[in-house]
């Protein structure tokens, strides 16, 4: 079985604490926004999707036993409070996305006269239910819409028919942890292993806050995927020696350029990737597309505490007194990037805009 990340029924929500694995397996109840809000800045849940599930369901436990005097007091609860969710966490935006879409629902409820407060409440709480449901089913279409573009990659490069089992490298955790279940970029690792055509996956320890080495490679021995745990440093090396096929990373947001924020690091992998002619990929499901921005330049790259480079849990492993720049996420250039792996197909980035403009207005 699958890791969870996230446990939801109506009413209750405990999410795995992610600043524990892989020494302790512990859920923590999230009781409401203020412990959304906490768990989602803390990083004991993260990854954008997971950011934007667990936030809203945050609301949700939150909402469920209230009585609501109003349809207009439960839609400003509902806008007041995922507005502050938006602020947990600021380079991921499929909260943000999650956030409007749910204010939007609240707004257009309020006003429909045929709709009681109690019926809006209801609706509010399905809308978020929902999400758990969308998420795994698309990252299942990521995963498979991935490994095909992948594979047929290869056997393009290779002139032979059909791709044999290939070896690919990933970077930060993209998998049951950081999403509904499945994974992005781990949810295409974990498609070609079902396909079996994945020969290894590579994944790389991310630094400084090891979400690599201790999430990723957690979930590959948990699946009993065959892996190779890797330091930011060697990756390089790795790409020289040992023919890997292809990059695979997630997203926190991509903008309409399709330059891609993702975990720290993943920039210099896709500069390697480039000058190694290994194709790189970004895996994101809809949720991480920011049509509102034109380029990379408009993200707001978080900068997490010294704390996070300076130790490794308790154990303080960089000189007393140094300075330290801890910048959570970088910008990939759109140019560094062979396609966009989302639920929809694998776009190029220089037809991302046009491709899912079209698909929102579907
Ligand atoms: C499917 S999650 C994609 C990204 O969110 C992931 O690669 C990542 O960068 C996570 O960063 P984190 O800082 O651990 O939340």
């Amino acid at each position: 079985m699958s890791l969870q990340s996230i446990k939801y029924q109506r009413g209750s929500l405990e999410i795995l604490d992610q600043l524990l694995l892989p020494v302790v397996s512990k859920y923590l109840t999230v009781r409401g926004v203020e412990d959304g809000w906490k768990v989602i800045n803390k990083m004991q849940v993260r990854g954008a999707p997971a950011i934007a599930i667990v936030g809203c369901l945050s609301l949700a436990v939150e909402i469920y036993p209230e009585e609501f005097g109003s349809k207009k007091s439960l839609r400003q609860e509902i806008e007041g409070k995922l507005n502050y969710l938006v602020s947990a966490r600021p380079t991921a935006v499929n909260m943000k996305i999650s956030a409007d879409e749910l204010i939007t629902l609240a707004n257009d409820l309020t006003k429909d006269d045929a709709v009681t407060v109690a019926e809006m409440k209801q609706r509010f709480l399905n809308a978020t239910e929902a999400m758990l449901e969308k998420d795994i089913a698309d990252n299942r279409a990521i995963g498979a819409n991935g490994a095909k573009a992948i594979l047929e990659h290869v056997a393009e490069a290779t002139g032979v028919p059909v791709a044999g089992p290939v070896r690919v490298l990933t970077h930060c955790n993209t998998g049951s942890l950081a999403t509904a279940g499945y994974g992005t970029a781990l949810g295409v690792v974990r498609r070609l292993s079902e396909l079996s055509k994945l020969e290894h996956v590579y994944c790389t320890e991310t630094r400084p806050y090891n979400q690599g080495a201790r999430l990723t490679a957690y979930e590959l021995v948990h699946e009993k995927l065959p892996a190779t745990l890797v330091l930011d440093s060697m990756v390089a090396a790795l790409l020289r020696v040992k023919n890997i096929a292809a990059v695979v990373v997630g997203a926190d947001r991509v903008a309409a350029n399709g330059d891609t924020a993702n975990k720290i690091g993943t920039y210099q992998i896709a500069v390697v990737a480039k000058h190694h002619g290994v194709p790189f990929y970004v895996a994101a499901p809809l949720t991480s597309i920011d049509l509102q921005i034109p380029s990379g330049d408009h993200i707001i790259i978080e900068v997490r505490p010294d704390r996070e480079m300076t130790h490794v849990g308790e154990h303080r492993i960089a000189a007393p007194g140094i300075n330290c720049w801890n910048p959570a996420f970088d910008v990939t250039p759109a140019s560094l990037i062979t396609g966009i792996i989302t639920e929809h197909g694998v776009f190029k980035p220089s037809a991302l805009k046009v491709e899912i403009t079209k698909l929102l207005e579907l």
